[in-house]
């Protein structure tokens, strides 16, 4: 077989995509209107929210979307596609309409994140690139975002790379998390592409290469103005922080004993040792950093201890989302043109009520009080429906649908925005420092209630009456198809 050196993303899809691309064009499929929906159904970690991420990096995939010669002279070689198929391909061009929701908002179950609309074959072939950006950018985003919530005002430092499931994931993963929550991060390729804030101290391996404590911070002192000091390498107490307070006091005014990092043993107690420790040789300003398996359970506990740490550095446990490994959020039809060119929603059946696909084109309507602007629900409505123009809204769980409000005084705003229309980008992407305001803003409209890390209530997402009627028309009709086979 050939060896292809150049690459692209656009064959970075299921193989099953492309076969179904062929069935669709070689019976005259390809271009039926469709609309697909990307949507997680259950929130991940257990949280009460997750924070969406992903649309730079979906728009750098849909940016480049086409079948190159290498592509198209791989799948010759390999797949025994027609060469009329082949020259299709050759010719793609992505012409659909793509809606998402802005990364740094707030999204919950069942909410269309992402919709595409277009051409049959178009919408199928980036399914694959959808899932696979979405799925990891908004479980990090969403890890970083309950770490964040515990550490409060602290600094959170992302420490991940070398943890990470290879170089995308630690490149992505870091932006990801820094829409989520972190502070910075000690990836300096993420800083310069992304503009994040990086930070760093040191590694055991300098202490270790003078095999001295002293030795090896006064290097380090001699080479660098800012300096936090890696104290634990030999014996925190008795020897790692008593030559950092030496190499400070012997430096003075030539460096910024900006503090110490722990990364092993008790950190509740060592902490509180140290902190006296750094007081009393007159360095209260000097910061306490720790890491070492962090995750937002073990810095809760720490807090609940009183530990003394003002930095948390945070690596594995965020960057390869250690509890919940995927999102499993899905892309599914929701419509398609018919044989006489109607669009016919489309729905896809489950025995669980709650993974029942709901059918048609679909809206995302963030309720919110007008008097404190705080969030009553969302409200999902087929694409034509607008509740602004109501003074009341009824609002119902969609399976459960005793548990209902009327809800006045409300502002509904709408979170789908188009990113492209008919493949021409007019999206107009905001910096990453917007993105962050846009995503604290969003986490501040939320009541406390949803926002705990253990056990937050469930945030309401209903449907409007007519996407409820909708869907139960679409589930009464396949009953009816499948009871007369
Ligand atoms: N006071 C504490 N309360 C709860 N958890 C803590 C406390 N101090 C440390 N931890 C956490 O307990 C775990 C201890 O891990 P581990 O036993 O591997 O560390 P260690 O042996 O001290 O250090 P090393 O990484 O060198 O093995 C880490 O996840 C750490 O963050
Ligand atoms: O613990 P994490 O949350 O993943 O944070 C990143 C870790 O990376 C470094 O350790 P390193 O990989 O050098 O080795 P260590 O685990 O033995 O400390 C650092 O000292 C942290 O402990
Ligand atoms: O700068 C640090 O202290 C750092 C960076 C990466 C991983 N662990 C620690």
């Amino acid at each position: 077989m050939t060896k292809y050196t150049d690459d692209s993303l656009t064959l970075h899809t299921d193989l099953y995509q492309i076969n179904m691309m062929k069935t669709y064009w070689e019976l005259g499929r390809a271009e039926r209107h469709s609309v697909f929906e990307c949507y997680f159904r259950k929130l991940p970690f257990n949280n009460g929210y997750a924070v969406f991420a992903g649309l730079e990096r979906l728009i750098e995939y849909f940016e480049q979307l086409t079948f190159t010669d290498s592509d198209i002279a791989y799948l010759r070689e390999v797949e025994e596609y027609p060469e009329e198929f082949l020259t299709y391909l050759k010719n793609f061009k992505f012409d659909c309409t793509v809606r998402a929701v802005a990364e740094g908002e707030l999204v919950f179950h069942n909410e269309p994140l992402v919709q595409v609309e277009g051409p049959l074959a178009q919408c199928q072939l980036v399914e694959t690139a959808i899932l696979n950006i979405v799925n990891f950018q908004t479980l990090i985003a969403t890890k970083a975002a309950r770490i964040k919530s515990v550490v409060g005002d602290e600094l959170l430092m992302e420490f991940g790379s070398r943890r990470a499931q290879e170089l995308d994931a630690a490149f992505w993963g870091t932006r990801a998390a820094y829409i989520g929550g972190c502070d910075a991060t000690s990836n300096v390729r993420a800083g310069k592409v992304f503009g994040i804030p990086t930070s760093g101290t040191h590694a055991h391996s300098l202490v270790q290469s003078y095999r001295d404590d002293y030795q090896a911070f006064k290097a380090y002192a001699e080479t660098h103005k800012d300096c936090v000091f890696l104290v634990d390498t030999y014996d925190t107490l008795k020897s790692g922080v008593p030559n950092a307070i030496k190499i400070a006091d012997e430096m003075g005014d030539k460096i910024n004993f900006k503090g110490v990092r722990l990364d092993s043993g008790d950190m509740a107690y060592i902490s509180k040792k140290v902190r006296k420790q750094l007081d009393e040789a007159g360095y209260p300003d000097a910061k306490i950093y720790a890491s070492n398996d962090l995750d937002e359970d073990t810095i809760l506990n720490l807090k609940m201890q009183h530990a003394k740490i003002d930095v948390w550095g945070v690596g594995t446990k965020l960057i390869t989302a250690y509890d919940q490994p995927a999102l499993g959020a899905v892309y599914k039809l929701v419509s398609i043109e018919d044989d006489n060119g109607q669009m016919v929603d489309t729905i896809k059946l489950s025995g669980n009520a709650e993974k029942v696909s709901t059918p048609g084109k679909k809206q995302i309507w963030r309720i919110t009080q007008k008097e404190n602007g705080k969030s009553e629900g969302d409200y999902i409505s087929l694409w034509e429906e607008d509740p602004r123009e109501l003074d009341e809204l009824y609002m119902f769980h969609p399976v459960h649908t005793y548990i209902n409000k009327t809800v006045t005084n409300f502002i509904a705003r709408p979170l789908l925005m188009d990113i492209y229309t008919d493949g021409k980008l007019i999206y107009k992407q905001p910096t990453l420092a917007e993105i962050k305001k846009t995503a604290i803003a969003n986490y501040d409209s939320l009541w406390e209630e949803y926002k705990r890390v253990l056990n937050p209530q469930l945030y309401p997402v209903d449907l409007s009456q007519a996407a409820y009627d909708q869907k139960m028309a679409c589930i009464a009709e396949v009953r009816n198809k499948v009871k007369d086979l």
